[in-house]
This record gives C-alpha cells, structure tokens and sequence, in this order.
C-alpha cells in the first residue's frame, strides 16, 4: 500500500460520505417540506411524504463501513462497494457506490483464485467511523485477512451485519432465485442467522414493491434473541419487519410461558387440530330441560329434540361455528312453529306468519339460543376447556388453575380456534360502534357551525354542503402506524417473505400457524435438527414441509463455522454424537484457546475485562433454551453432564473466544 493510493482512497471515500451527506439533507428537507406543505392534496401529499421517507430510512446506514471494499475486473472497471447505492445524476447516473446486493457487487464475494470471474484486484478497506484507516488486498481465496478479523473482533450485545465479509457459500443461499421456502442448515455458527437475515435485506431490495406493502416477519426463538438480531436489518437500512417470537404470534397474547414437554407434545401435534374441533362441538349444546317460552296465545317449549334437529341444521351448513350462530337460531324458531299452532289448534293463512316472527323475536329465545350455541372468542373458548371441560373430552392433563395463563404452546391452539370459530362479529360490532360515535360527533359540529345567530337566512349554511356521515370520513384518520405495527396487531396480516430462526423447535401446530402467516409460501427456514431442544419439535424438514409445498422447497447446507474456534468445535463433538452419531461438526476457520474444565471455581472469575460472557447452566443463569443463536467472547458452563445432549451442544458452542467448564456446583457454592 503506497501512500499515493492510500491518499487516493482516503479522498475517494470522503467524497462518498460527502455524497451520502447531500442526499441526507435533500431527503429530509424534501420529507420536512412536503409535511408542511398546506396546499398539497392529501392522497399526494401521502404519496411524497411515503416515497421521501423511504428514501430517508434507506440513506439511515451507519457512517461505520459505508463504503468497504472494491474490485477492478481485467477490462479496466472499477467498482466500490458499500451498504447503500450513490449515483452520479450529472453523469448518467453511474454508480459512484454499488450496493452490495446489486449484481455488479457480486463478484466482491464470489470471486475465487479458482474462478475469479474477471476480478483482478479486490481490495478491503479498514475505516474507523469516517476515517480510512488503510486496506488490503486479498488473493481472492477463502480466508481472506478481512474475514480474520471480523470474526476475531470481540462481539457487542446486538450482531452486526457482515455485508463486508459474506463468504460464497453464504452468497449463493443469500440471492439465490428461488421465491418460495429455503430451508438454511448447519452446524452452530455457520451464520445461518446472519445470512437468513441478509437474504431478507437482498429481498427487500430486489423485490422492494411487493414486500414493502406485505412486509416480512421473523420469528426468533426468545426475546434475548430477537434483541440480538434486531439491529441487523436496520443497519442494512430495512424497516418493513416484524420480530415475534412463537408466543407472540396471536395478537392480544404475549407470552414466554412454557408448559411441561409432555402438554407440548399434546398441544404441538396436529391431534390439537381434532382437540379443538371437539372443545367446539362440545360447546354447541342441548338443553338439559324443556326452556318454556311464553308466546301471546300459547306456551311452546323448547325441547331438546328440537333443539338437536336445529343444530343438525346448522352443523350441516358447513359454515365455521360463531357464522352459524344465526342460522341456528332461525332453526330453532323453525323447530318450534308447528308445535305452536298445534297448541293454539286454529290455522288460518297469516298465523303461521305471525308466530314465527314472534319466535323470532323473542328474548327467552334469543338467550337459549346463545347459551346452547355460543359466539366464542378463542381466548373464550381454551379457557373454559382448560377450567374443566377437558377432562370429559379425555385430556384432563389439560386442566389448569388458571387457565387463561396462555403457555407458548397455546398459541398456536388459539390461533386454530380463530380459524375453526369463525368470524365473532365483534371487531365489525366495535367499528361499528366508532363509526356511529364519529358520525355523532360530526352531527354535533355541523349544529354548532349552523347555530351561527348573525347567520342570513340566505346564506350557504354547511348542512347543505356536507352532510354528518361525510364529515365523519373525512375525520376518520388515516391508519398512520408503520406497516410492522399494523402487521403485528392483525391476525389475519398475510406477509410477503417470513423468516424462520431456530426452526428446528417448531411443532407442527405452530408450522400451521406460520403457513397461514404466509399464504404464498415464500419463507426462509433457518435451524440445525442436532441442535433440536423442544420434544415436539423438528424431526424431519420433509416431515413437515411436504405438508405444505410437496416437493417445492429447496435446502442448503453452511459448512464453515465463523464463530468458534477448533478447539471448542472438537470439544463439542462429543455433544454432537450423542445426539446424532452420523452428524458431521461444521469446520472453524481458525484455531484459539482450548477449552478450560475445572472443579468448584467461581464462575464470575473468568469474566473478561472486555467482551460479553455469560453463564450457562439448566438453572441458570442462562439457561441453554435462553442461551440458543446467542453468542459471547467468554462463556462458562456449568455442569454440562446435568444437561440433554442437544442442551449440552448448543450450550458448548455459544463461545468466540474462551469456552470453560465448572464443575461441582457444591464448591461453586
Ligand atoms: N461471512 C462472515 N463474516 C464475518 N462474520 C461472520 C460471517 N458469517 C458468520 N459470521 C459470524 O459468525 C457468528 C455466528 O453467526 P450466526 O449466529 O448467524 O450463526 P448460526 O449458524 O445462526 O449459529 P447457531 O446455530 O448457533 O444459532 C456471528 O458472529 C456472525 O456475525
């Protein structure tokens, strides 16, 4: 490196941070103007305000490594590369700065000694903040320095993106064109999760206009984890994502609560599907006395005979439970017309007429109906099957102290009852109610407007131009929350792309509930079976996408460990093969300390003064279930042989640096 180009380089980079700084600022003060802007139309004023802000979000990249590499290919071009795209609009519109998902900054990653794809030179910047620091050029293999010293630097709370460093086999998964499921596989820290997240970043970017009006999901195993990755796609300058974990996909339910392995199992296998059919259908009931209805001429009763015959009627419809509702009703009030004219003993033409509307109106009728079929919300309907009904339908495993407790595993049961339910009306009833309360309000307005004393009869008044219901919509607020939000809340939101993290712990109800999530089956999968916890978990990946999309989904396989050292990686093999003998360990790219066993120490002592560390151990205080896709510069485990074999794998293999393991929790003390 010769002090010419690094002054070159030095110039060239400031000059983009120079660039990106303009952009910055037109952005903003495009987006501050069009906010104010009175005259504006509000549909275009919505259209600007949307697209600036866009455009302000996508320049939000971090001054840290905005441009961080370059390569000059045989024929003379040369291309930087960086986290955004910067164009010269007085030159055409050439890239001054090429994005790294765009195709021209392929060949950054691909680009091998082997096969250099026209690449003569590819060159890694070093920056702190702003500043150029120096760079080097590597001989396009594998192992370049860059990588060295990314996955050596010391790890923060949150992951960072790794757009400087992607590896080939990562690129390939990361574009590759295939628009339904991917399922990611590999050892403990091949980058599965960096490189699903990634592929999010690439899609967002390739096919921005159909995922940014869906957006994409990501489901994570635990809050810990979801924090970990959360500032990943940020950085990459996305916005349109949602992060749940599996107990916080049905709206109005937020939990981390988890049941016994055995009511997992229960809840988890698609026999959940039959259990709340049956919690159903055990709720469409008969009478256990006659209900005596008092009509003006005559008492009828309501039998069960009759009543059964009405829900033979409504089950029949094949409507969903709370949409039968009403036809239910109707047919009782069909049930019980002829034995109400053989009580009265008349018949004249209007009669029959006149006491089926009396039926129909009647409240004892209407209460017998909603208390033999009632409108069930899903919280409604779990609840009183946990509180008792249960154990008639065979499981009283199921019964519970509390039982609106909602467990991870409820989830997935609420979500199926959603579905087998039905509609409640509910959420129709309440925007209803609102709509009627703006109305209200706008009516209230336009009378005092109107009530204007110095008023000339003449005059225009503003009843006569609007009316209560249009003032109400042109008061009804737009849905201003971002896309996540309203996504998030919306049991019914359909998303564009759904990622899955730690995959592998998913049991086939929740899999129906991530399937319903994605309706076009576009979802990236990301687990490793050896490191499976959960007993209702992953066995197969055929085993539960064949369901889906039969033959339709793709697999890929990261083989190269970025995180762990060799050292630990042979240590944790021993983990490795209880759970799967067969099972390969993925291959560390480079070598550091060996792991540390040792009895009875204070596992605060080996906390290092710089780094993250943490404690594993099955009580804490980490526990190997928290512990999973997180990963720390130190970490002592305590006690390993007390753990599952999968719990002892994934705990072993959570370190980037030093690994140490405590035994003796009596000395530990
Ligand atoms: N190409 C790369 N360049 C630099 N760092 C990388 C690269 N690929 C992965 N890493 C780093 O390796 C570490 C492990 O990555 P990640 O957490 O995505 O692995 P994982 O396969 O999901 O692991 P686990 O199965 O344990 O959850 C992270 O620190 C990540 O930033």
């Amino acid at each position: 490196m010769t002090t010419g180009e690094l002054s070159a380089e030095r110039h060239r980079i400031a000059f983009l941070h120079d660039r990106l700084d303009r952009e910055r600022a037109a952005a903003q003060a495009g987006l501050e103007a069009a906010l104010r802007d009175p005259h504006e139309q509000r549909w275009h004023r919505e259209v600007t305000v949307r697209m600036l802000s866009e455009q302000v979000n996508r320049l939000k990249v971090a001054d840290e490594g905005l441009c961080f590499g370059r390569i000059d290919t045989a024929d003379g071009e040369r291309t930087y590369v960086g986290r955004v795209g910067l164009f010269d609009e007085e030159a055409d519109w050439a890239p001054l700065l090429t994005d790294w998902r765009a195709p021209a900054a392929r060949p950054f990653y691909t680009a091998t000694a082997a096969r250099p794809e026209g690449v003569v030179l590819r060159r890694h910047f070093h920056t702190r903040g702003r500043f150029l620091e120096g760079f080097h050029d590597d001989e396009l293999d594998m192992t370049s320095a860059a990588l060295l010293a990314a996955v050596n630097a010391p790890r923060a709370e949150v992951m960072r993106d790794i757009v400087a460093t992607i590896q080939a086999e990562q690129d390939e998964v990361i574009r590759l064109p295939h628009e339904g499921v991917l399922v990611i596989e590999g050892g403990p820290g091949t980058g599965k999760t960096a490189v699903a997240l990634h592929r999010v970043a690439y899609l967002l970017y390739t096919r921005r206009e159909r995922l940014s009006r869906q957006g994409v999901l990501v489901v994570g195993p635990n809050a810990g984890f979801l924090r970990h990755i959360s500032r990943v796609l940020p950085s990459l300058g996305e916005t349109d994502v949602v992060f749940a974990t599996p107990g916080e996909l049905f709206p109005g339910v937020r939990t981390d609560r988890e049941d016994t392995p055995a009511l997992q199992a229960l809840k988890g296998g698609l026999g959940a599907v039959d259990l709340v059919r049956e919690a159903i259908v055990d709720r469409e009931e008969l009478p256990v006395e006659p209900v005596r209805l008092e009509l003006e001429d005559v008492v009828v009763e309501l039998t069960a005979p009759i009543a059964a015959a009405a829900r033979d009627v409504a089950r029949a419809s094949g409507l969903k439970h709370n949409e039968a509702g009403p036809l239910f009703h109707r047919a009782l009030v069909d049930g019980l017309v002829a034995p109400a004219l053989t009580l009265i003993g008349e018949d004249w033409p209007e009669l029959a007429g006149d006491v089926r509307r009396e039926l129909a109106r009647h409240p004892d009728l209407r209460r017998a109906a909603s208390a033999l079929w009632p409108v069930l919300t899903p919280q409604e309907l779990l609840a009183d099957l946990y509180a008792g009904r249960c154990a008639a339908l065979g499981h009283p495993g199921l019964l519970r102290a509390d039982p609106a407790a909602w467990t991870v595993s409820d989830v997935p049961l609420l979500d199926e009852a959603a579905e087998q339910l039905g509609d409640d009306g509910r959420a129709e009833r309440a925007a209803e109610r609102v709509r009627r309360a703006e109305v209200e309000y706008a009516r209230g307005v336009l009378e005092v407007v109107d009530t204007d004393a110095a008023m000339h009869e003449d005059e225009l008044r503003a009843v006569d131009l609007v009316d209560a219901e249009w003032l109400a919509d042109r008061h009804t607020e737009v849905d201003h929350r971002v896309l996540a939000d309203r996504a998030a809340a919306d049991r019914e939101w359909t998303y564009g792309h759904v990622v899955v993290d730690e995959a592998q712990e998913l049991s086939e109800m929740d899999w129906r509930v991530l399937a319903r999530r994605s309706p076009n089956r576009s979802m990236t999968i990301v687990g490793d079976l050896a490191q499976r916890q959960a007993d209702a978990g992953v066995r197969a990946w055929g085993r539960v996408l064949d369901r889906y999309v039969p033959g339709r989904w793709r697999y890929r396989r990261l083989t190269v460990n970025y995180r762990t050292p060799a050292e630990i990686v042979d240590f944790a093999a021993r983990a490795l093969a209880e759970v799967d003998p067969a099972a390969t360990a993925p291959t560390s790219i480079r070598s550091g300390e060996p792991p540390l066993e040792v009895a009875g120490a204070d596992p605060g002592s080996f906390r290092p003064s710089t780094g993250t560390f943490a404690v594993i151990g099955v009580d804490g205080p980490l526990t190997p279930r928290a512990a999973k896709g997180l990963e720390f510069d130190v970490v002592v485990v305590l006690d390993p042989e007390r753990m599952a074999p999968a719990e002892r794998y994934v705990a072993l293999t959570r370190a980037t640096r030093r690994l140490v393991v405590v035994r003796d929790p009596v000395l530990r003390g």
